[in-house]
């Protein structure tokens, strides 16, 4: 009961605190306008019984009366449909914020190997619109609520058999339910075959993917899988509309049996003199005004169970976060520079969601210097990337520690820390903003500052790239926009770089295969260039950190690691490991005989 309540509580506040005097107006202008009707009743009974009577003083008030309530349901309406839109578009945006922040604000990347997050994740995704409708379902589900109970007033007054009426409205509604979840029920599982149908879809028309659909002659297997993929999405939907079109038969012969009886005994009560004629006319109105007001009500319950259900979500999403939060209350300081430098003891760790439950790292000792250019070498797999995600903080090692000048990891603020880590990775992230903020989000303080951006590209080497652009730095990248402008891969890569150069005092420097892209003599080049910066800079005694499978460019590091399956087979420099005759000199020969 709790977690409904938390989540009806939640979207009304996100609804409420986006737009509250809408919201509110809503609220209002949805009653009026909806109780206006059964009020309009009333004045047309008022009116025919004026007229049976020959009252004209009480028919000209009762004429008023229905003016005033056809004047203030056509005011009201309007009022009512402008609200509705506006919560729903502020309301949006405020979930839509909300959900970037969740999503992208968790401190770790655990969650990623978390089934039950990524499924809550995926749905709440797909039914990101719903997040901003709990205003709209409330105000709906209030007013039908205040139409029934006019009507069912204004009929017991008649008679109290009458009551039947709402009664039967209540089977109707029960019906209309049965059927409206006999659709959600097909939507739901067919949801993960219609994800497929769209990637399907998504695939055979993408550019990307254009070239090894060609080379492959992969349009026809693409088509057919999508053919039956779509037959058995539609296939299963359809029967859930006929079995729901039987229900809505049935609610329709009920609803017409309710009716049938109503004028029947309204009639048989005016005949006998217990009712007026005016009692027949409301009668005949409220009874067919009830099947359509049922319907509503219908919609609108429905609607406010699915809004509540992704609240649900939302709320589980919220309390993940928090949960996942793990920098300590008290946390120690981050150093302003290195002395004694990063020290891993022990270290164990696996992936949280890996399939057959094996450690990637298992018993990783080392000392990363201060100052030191650190190089980390090993085949596919080896635990390399893992290596660098412990020491950025994504995640924590399962035993064993990564002490910074003494202190625990764990100790010190994940955000205080990262903001003194700088990394350029090979899956770097294509940004479609001008080449000013793509570059200079690497250091958010320093964002707009043209000045150390220039910097920063010409670090990268990738001055060449930005004079190349019509409007350099102020070039919005990415085709989708109108001026945008698209880059190469290697192009792309460079200004990540950059952005992983924007920082100038970081405790930690990753390149994790951040030039990849690039050919062997330029990686080579770069590489030499970051090392003399680093060496340069000792006084600010920056770890830096490069992987790559280039032996040309590793060679030219303080220190090497060797990594293998999970554990460090070889450290030191180039000379002493090629000395040592082992498995780095071993992999060096094997690539140098390749390049002759
Ligand atoms: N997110 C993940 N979830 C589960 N297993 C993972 C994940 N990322 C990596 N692994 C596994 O961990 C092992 C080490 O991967 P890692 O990326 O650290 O290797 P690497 O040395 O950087 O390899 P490469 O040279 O190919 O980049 C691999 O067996 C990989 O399958």
């Amino acid at each position: 009961m709790r977690k409904p309540f938390q989540a009806f509580r939640e979207l009304m506040r996100i609804g409420f605190g986006a737009a509250p005097r809408h919201a509110t107006l809503q609220f209002l202008t949805g009653i009026v306008f909806e109780v206006s009707v059964p009020i309009g009743g009333l004045g047309a009974k008022t009116i025919v019984d004026a007229a049976v009577s020959g009252d004209l003083r009480l028919g000209l008030g009762a004429a008023v009366l229905l003016a005033v309530t056809v004047g203030a349901a056509l005011t009201s309406v309007f009022y009512y449909v402008h609200c509705l839109f506006t919560v729903q578009e502020r309301a949006s945006a405020v979930a839509g914020k909300r959900l970037m922040r969740l999503i992208g604000g968790a401190e770790g990347l655990t969650h990623h190997e978390n089934p039950e997050y990524l499924d809550q994740v995926q749905r709440i995704r797909e039914q990101q619109g719903q997040l901003s409708g709990m205003v709209n379902a409330t105000a709906g589900v209030l007013r039908v609520g205040a139409t029934l109970a006019v009507t069912a007033v204004l009929l017991a007054r008649v008679d109290p058999l009458l009551l039947c009426l709402p009664v039967l409205a209540g089977v109707s509604f029960w019906l209309g339910k049965l059927s409206r979840d006999l659709a959600v029920r097909a939507q739901e599982a067919t949801s993960e075959r219609e994800r497929l149908r769209a990637h399907l879809f998504e695939l055979g028309t993408s550019t990307a993917a254009s070239g090894e659909l060609r080379v492959y002659g992969l349009t026809g297997l693409l088509g057919e899988r999508h053919r039956q993929v779509s037959g058995s999405v539609i296939g299963q939907r359809n029967r859930a509309s006929w079995r729901g079109a039987v229900l809505q038969a049935v609610d329709a012969l009920v609803t017409a049996v309710g009716y049938i009886a109503a004028i029947t005994l309204v009639m048989v009560l005016a005949v006998r003199g217990s009712a007026t004629a005016g009692d027949v006319v409301l009668v005949l109105g409220l009874a067919a005004q009830l099947s359509s007001t049922v319907g509503t009500a219908v919609r609108y319950g429905t609607y406010f169970l699915v809004v509540l259900r992704v609240g649900g979500r939302l709320v589980w999403l919220q309390e993940y976060v928090a949960g996942e939060r793990r920098s300590p209350a008290v946390p120690v300081a981050v150093p302003a520079t290195l002395s004694s430098g990063i020290e891993l003891q022990d270290v164990h760790f696996g992936y949280p969601g890996a399939k057959d439950g094996r450690g990637v790292l298992a018993g990783v000792n080392l000392h990363l210097p201060p100052g030191a250019v650190v190089a980390l070498v090993g085949d596919n797999g080896a635990g390399k990337t893992t290596l660098i995600k412990l020491l950025c903080g994504f995640y924590r090692p399962d035993s064993g520690r990564i002490l910074v000048d003494g202190v625990d990891l764990a100790d010190h603020d994940t955000a205080q820390w990262r903001s003194r880590c700088s990394a350029a990775f090979q899956d770097y992230a294509r940004l479609e903003l001008p080449v000013l903020e793509t570059v200079g989000v690497g250091d958010l303080p320093r964002i707009g500052d043209r000045a150390a951006v220039g910097a920063a590209v010409e670090r990268a080497d990738a001055s060449g790239v930005v004079a190349g652009l019509p409007q350099g730095l102020d070039t919005r990248l990415g085709t989708r926009w109108d001026d945008g402008v698209e880059l190469s891969g290697g192009q792309w890569q460079r200004l990540a770089l950059g952005r992983g150069l924007m920082r100038t005092e970081p405790l930690i420097a990753v390149f994790d295969e951040p030039t990849a892209a690039l050919d062997a003599h330029t990686e080579n080049a770069l590489f030499e260039r970051f090392a003399a910066a680093a060496r340069a800079g000792r006084g600010r005694s920056t770890v830096t950190l490069l992987v790559s499978h280039r032996f040309s460019t590793v060679g030219m590091a303080d220190l090497i690691i060797v990594l293998d399956d999970g554990v460090i087979r070889e450290q030191g420099s180039h000379r002493e490991l090629m000395s040592r005759g082992g498995l780095y000199a071993e992999l060096f020969e094997l690539q140098s005989r390749g390049y002759r």
